[in-house]
């Protein structure tokens, strides 16, 4: 059978969407849950998984007759809406509940210094009371910017990251599961513009929660966290705020712009071909520095910083690695083959 070309390590990131089984119904659609056992649930998402990871394999060898079947089969199964709607089952309250209170904890400095701001342009703008459309420029000049958040692979409007007045929350996913909700690939998602060097283009937070492992490949995960890097405000807008910044110590402990990545904790705690040290290394290797992470029996929580070029560069003069090929790290049986392969531009 004739070979289709593999295509090229170096070619432009692709979406991930063409490796994707078709929807399987109009996305506009409100879905009511239905109730599903949590047996029923991990059955459900681990079946949709490796589908998704054969279909993926069947695609790269050219194999016509398999794709046919492995889309039918997920078709069968209810497709990418039978795995959202088990993803939302998974996130209920008694079941773990969802993985934005988590990020919305790790914000909490930036939330609460917003709020504070807040609450001070609120009383200048009560003593400007006698001039109204004084009071009103007044409390906007005074007004703190808003946490502009993106959220990739979004299963619901209604979550922690909705803070009145200190969040702006953008959220997208390959299929929409509801209103709100951009029905748009992240690898197509247009990266904004800085024009003429603007701050304030692109997002303080971009939230990859239980994504990464979502994407079927090694290699289109690590494009994926790549192309992370390009939608955070401008890095001449970070650089300022580095220079603005009164001390080390404070730059210690700025949080923003941050990346929230969540995995499955066995991609991490029991892979071959990641742990820990790995993943640091792979984002140090992108400009990240680590901020926080947490496991628990189920997930791995972590936030990662993003310090722009002049990190990565830093990195790559101290002699960090920037290309992770797929090596073992931790040989035996019962590990699974989660990996995140890396390569240079
Ligand atoms: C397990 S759900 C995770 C939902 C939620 N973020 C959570 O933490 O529970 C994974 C979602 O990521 C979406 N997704 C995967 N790859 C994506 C991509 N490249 N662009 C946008 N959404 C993507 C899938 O469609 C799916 O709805």
């Amino acid at each position: 059978m004739a070979k289709k070309k593999r295509p090229s390590k170096h070619s432009k990131p692709s979406s991930l969407k063409s490796g994707r089984p078709p929807l399987s119904r109009p996305s506009t659609s409100n879905t009511k849950l239905p109730s599903l056992s949590s047996k029923h649930t991990r059955t459900l998402i681990n079946t949709h998984h490796l589908l998704q990871k054969r279909l993926a394999t069947a695609r790269l060898t050219g194999d016509v007759a398999k794709v046919a079947e492995i889309e039918a089969q997920l078709a069968a199964q209810g497709g990418l809406e039978s795995y959202q709607l088990a993803s939302r089952t998974g996130q209920r309250n008694d079941r773990g509940g969802d993985s934005s209170k988590v990020l919305v904890k790790w914000l909490e400095g930036e939330v609460q210094a917003r709020k504070a701001a807040l609450r001070g342009s609120r009383s200048i703008g009560e003593r400007e009371d006698v001039d109204n459309s004084k009071q009103v420029t007044l409390v906007e000049g005074m007004k703190p910017k808003p946490i502009r958040i993106l959220e990739v692979g979004a299963l619901s409007t209604q979550n922690a990251l909705n803070i009145a007045g200190i969040t702006t929350v953008r959220r997208i996913d390959l299929r929409s599961p509801e209103q709100g909700i951009e029905e748009i690939d992240f690898m197509d998602l247009p990266i904004p513009a800085a024009p003429n060097g603007e701050a304030d283009s692109g997002y303080d937070v971009l939230s990859l929660s239980l994504v990464l492992n979502y994407v079927p490949d090694p290699e289109a995960r690590g494009e994926m966290l790549k192309r992370t890097t390009q939608f955070f405000n401008t890095p001449t807008s970070t650089r300022l705020q580095r220079e603005q910044s009164s001390s080390d110590e404070e730059d210690q402990t700025r949080v923003l712009p941050c990346l929230f990545l969540v995995l499955p904790s066995p991609c991490l705690h029991n892979s071959r071909y990641l742990d820990a040290e790995r993943l640091t290394s792979i984002l140090n290797s992108l400009g990240y520095s680590h901020l926080h992470s947490k496991t628990t029996r189920k997930l791995y929580y972590s936030l990662w910083r993003y310090d722009d070029q002049h990190a990565r560069d830093q990195w790559v003069m101290s002699g960090g690695q920037t290309v992770f090929k797929k090596t073992e790290l931790k040989p035996g049986g019962g590990r699974n083959n989660f990996c995140i392969v890396l390569e240079t531009e």
